[in-house]
């Protein structure tokens, strides 16, 4: 079983000041492992699963020794990748936006950023190229900037997790909450096929409820 990182943690909900906050580095995570939750635990940004063979053995749910062991494995990735610091530096984070007592981590400033950003998408590369992944499924919007050059590169089609009612044909929905909110995720019956590898890739994770949501979908896509 391979790690589950992320790329940024919400501070406001799981950690101490935003200065306490490092990026971790993407990994694969397979379906026979649980990925996340919803009561304190970190989420991955990625996720890969075959749906195909054990869709039942899917769990949006993280044991506290797993959280704790991926944080370990981040803070050695941190120390051993000095590309990991950098790309931490260059999201911004902004307190009370867009309400009070959200720290907003602003990933915008490291798309301003060249180096940071190719640097973000190699260690995605990395990590997943040879990876047998089929599809790279981006959570819109954040996730529709780092997953298309993902997607090219380790030669995986890419697959738009959208808001309700934007996708033109026949399409499956999941509600999940979000930290400010709820909504509703769709994607098109037919762009995943069972016995597929997937990946999804979003910016952030807060409450876990939209990747949740997103691997949710996609195991019932199969
Ligand atoms: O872990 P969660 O609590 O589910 O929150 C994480 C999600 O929230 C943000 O998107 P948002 O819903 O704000 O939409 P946007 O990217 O369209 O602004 C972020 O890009 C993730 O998709
Ligand atoms: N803290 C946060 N920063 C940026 N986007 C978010 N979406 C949900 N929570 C967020």
């Amino acid at each position: 079983m391979q790690r589950s990182l992320l790329l940024r943690c919400s501070n406001s909900i799981f950690l101490p000041p935003p200065n306490s906050h490092r990026l971790r580095p993407p990994s694969l995570k397979r379906q026979s492992a649980p990925i996340a939750a919803s009561s304190g635990a970190q989420l991955p940004l990625t996720f890969s699963q075959n749906y195909r063979t054990a869709p039942n053995r899917l769990h949006c749910s993280v044991s506290e020794s797993q959280w704790k062991q991926d944080r370990e494995m981040a803070t050695a990735d941190e120390q051993q990748d000095p590309r990991i610091a950098r790309i931490s530096s260059a999201i911004r984070v902004i307190p009370d936006f867009p309400k009070p007592g959200i720290m907003f981590q602003d990933i915008t400033t490291l798309l301003l950023d060249t180096k940071a950003f190719k640097d973000t998408i190699d260690l995605f590369v990395e990590r997943y190229r040879d990876k047998n992944i089929s599809v790279v499924a981006g959570v819109e919007a954040r996730g529709f900037i780092f997953g298309p050059p993902i997607a090219l590169a380790i030669g995986a089609k890419f697959v738009p997790m959208r808001k309700p009612n934007k996708l033109p044909g026949e399409v499956i929905s999941e509600e999940y909450s979000l930290e400010y909110g709820t909504d509703k995720m769709e994607m098109h019956v037919g762009a995943v096929e069972a016995g597929e590898h997937a990946l999804v890739i979003d910016d952030l994770i807060a409450t876990g409820g939209t990747l949740c949501a997103a691997v949710k979908l996609l195991g019932s896509a199969s």
